[in-house]
């Protein structure tokens, strides 16, 4: 079978220099086009030497439509906006669309769900194995415990990132909130400042540091009376991010349109 051709956007950002050095490390799959934002002074540039490697020929476009003409799938980190118009090319294409950018709006959610009928999406917050193992075991644990343990999701991030809570604290909201068989949107305590009174029962709360260059660390906090569980990842490097972006999208390759998760892919979303 042929390698499949895959488009990297955001190829300057962070991830998309890490995705390219995957790809680069991987069989069975070949860079072929690299997206930019329009105006980006890196258009033009080589991805292969932004991302530290030998030149590879692929040069920075804001192009898309013209990018996707020979591609199997587009792996996307970028933000909510170019996300979106990407969606609407990759499922005029038919093409895989991984999505990885996270502080997607619930408007933006639904912009995606909505051509689901004839793109193969896989949408997480987080494409680690280590992350979606966590989240698994938090709903397991969400489960077993009633709503005397206080769920609180604690999360920190290096000094660059834009967004809060993270795309992972969230889904490990939603993972602790399908454990408890509730709407997180009924029960999330977000932001506290001030006299906020005291806590609810049953309030999934968040809190988000930054700082650094830390890639990224979550912990799920179970608080009972006179003694606490604690579940927690950390991610020392962006590469686990970009290896499960590649999985995801040799897995998703001839699947039938749909809106997948990570959870899929991994065999997790029965464990
Ligand atoms: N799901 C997961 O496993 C992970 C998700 N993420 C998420 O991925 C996203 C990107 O993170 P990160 O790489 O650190 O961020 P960066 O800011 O380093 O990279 C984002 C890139 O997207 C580019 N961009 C902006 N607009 C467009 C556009 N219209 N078309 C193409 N590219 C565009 C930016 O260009 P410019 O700088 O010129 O604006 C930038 O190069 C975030 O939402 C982050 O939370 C990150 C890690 C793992
Ligand atoms: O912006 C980042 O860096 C990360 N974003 C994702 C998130 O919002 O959870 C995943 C990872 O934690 C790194």
């Amino acid at each position: 079978m042929s390698d499949m051709r895959l488009i990297v956007a955001g190829a300057g950002g962070r991830m998309g220099r890490a995705l390219t050095r995957a790809i680069s490390e991987t069989k069975g799959v070949v860079l072929t086009g690299a997206l930019e934002a329009p105006g980006s002074e890196l258009l033009g540039q080589d991805a292969g030497v932004l991302a530290g490697l030998p030149a590879n020929g692929v040069k920075l476009s804001a192009d898309l439509w013209t990018l996707s003409a020979g591609a199997d799938g587009i792996l996307d980190f970028t933000v909510p906006a170019a996300t979106i118009a990407n969606v609407a090319i990759a499922a005029q294409r038919g093409i895989v669309h991984v999505i990885g950018t996270t502080g997607l709006s619930s408007s933006d959610n639904a912009v995606i769900k909505s051509v689901t009928d004839q793109a193969i999406v896989v949408k997480s917050g987080n494409m680690s194995l280590g992350v979606n193992l966590l989240a698994a075991l938090t709903r397991r644990v969400a489960q077993s415990l009633d709503a005397g343990f206080d769920i609180e999701i604690v999360e920190m991030h290096h000094r660059a990132k834009i967004d809060a809570p993270s795309g992972t604290a969230l889904l490990l909201g939603e993972a602790a909130a399908a454990g408890r068989k509730v709407d997180l949107d009924d029960h999330s305590a977000r932001g506290r400042d001030g006299v906020t009174g005291a806590r609810k029962t049953g309030d999934i709360g968040f809190a988000s540091l930054r700082g650094g260059t830390v890639t990224g660390d979550h912990s799920v906090i179970f608080a009972g009376p006179y003694e606490r569980i604690e579940l927690a990842h950390k991610a020392e490097d962006r590469m686990i991010f970009a290896h499960g972006a590649l999985k995801a999208a040799q897995w998703a390759h001839g699947k039938s349109p749909g809106l997948y998760s990570m959870m899929d892919v991994l065999g997790l979303a029965e464990f």
